[in-house]
């Protein structure tokens, strides 16, 4: 079994999963919905980010225009196949059948690794399934490899599966559980990346794209934070026998400063106070402005 300290990330065309930010791939092409009736340079025509084989006769055109390819749930059992397409010279993406263990999981993963050339990346919650989150933070932590949450069949698990630790989210258009449509699914599967990445992702960032990257994260989840708290001092202000400028209270204000000043130690109370009292007054003007139409 891989190290439990190494962490293994893998590129899959232009995107680096399990290093950086998660990843959103929109969908997974399988070559099994033809039942290997079709011609598999037909039906991946354009480049695609994962494909899924039928048959090995789909390999060559797989190798040729997918940036990674499949190891299905359906199938992982089929050795000569399995084989086949970890032996392809592309990242392998390696499903969890539905009732398979952490251990069967991860050896089949090492298998993969060891037919291929080791890039191996993890996916759980494959075919419309819903994602073992706490199985797949397990395979993670256990194996040091990158793990995808397919949250097809939940979108709405998108921010838990980035919270548990998901490298990437896959999202192969709408499933049994889920009302959104694809483009929807892609934004949702984009914000949870977004927001709950900047608060629970741990990045490293080293060159200035990636730091600017990162910090455009932070900023969305920033004014994400900011307007949900304008919205509730604006709550407050006509609760309050006083709102607004009048109602102004001091003595809460220095508290919750103090108060952020244990999470944010380096910043102290003395450079995030003149930060707060900006904040507080944009929402004090904005809770005014509305009280006055
Ligand atoms: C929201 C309130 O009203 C004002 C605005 C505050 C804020 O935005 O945090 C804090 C204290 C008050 O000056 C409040 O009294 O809690």
């Amino acid at each position: 079994m891989s190290s439990t300290l190494e962490r293994h990330a893998v590129a899959v065309g232009d995107l680096l999963v399990g290093d950086g930010p998660a990843v959103v791939i929109g969908g997974r092409v399988s070559l099994r919905a033809h039942g290997g009736r079709a011609d598999a340079y037909e039906v991946l025509r354009d480049r695609v980010t994962l494909a899924e084989p039928y048959s090995a006769a789909d390999l060559p055109a797989i190798a040729e225009l997918a940036d990674a390819v499949v190891v299905g749930a359906s199938w992982t059992r089929d050795i000569p196949l399995v084989r086949a397409a970890a032996g392809l010279g592309l990242p392998v993406v390696v499903e969890r059948r539905a009732s398979a263990s952490v251990e069967e999981w991860l050896g089949l993963a090492d298998y993969c690794a060891g037919e291929g050339d080791g890039r191996v990346i993890l996916c759980e919650g494959a075919r419309g399934g819903r994602p073992d989150l706490g199985l797949m933070r397990a395979a993670q932590s256990i194996s040091g490899r990158p793990v995808l949450a397919d949250v097809s069949g939940d979108i709405e698990l998108s921010a838990a599966a980035v919270a548990a630790g998901a490298d990437g989210l896959i999202i192969d258009g709408p499933g049994p559980g889920s009302a959104a449509d694809p483009l929807t699914a892609l934004r949702v599967a984009e914000e949870a990346v977004t927001v709950v990445g900047a608060l629970l992702r741990p990045e490293a960032p080293a060159t200035l794209p990636e730091c600017r990257a990162a910090i455009d994260r932070v900023d969305a989840a920033l004014a994400t934070l900011l307007e949900r708290r304008a919205e509730l001092a604006g709550i407050v202000q006509r609760i309050k026998p006083v709102g607004g400028f009048a109602g102004r209270d001091m003595g809460r204000e220095r508290a919750l400063v103090a108060r952020m000043a244990l999470r944010a130690p380096s910043l102290g109370e003395a450079r995030l106070a003149p930060i707060m009292n900006a904040v507080i007054e944009a929402g004090l003007h904005l809770a005014e402005e509305r009280a006055s139409q």
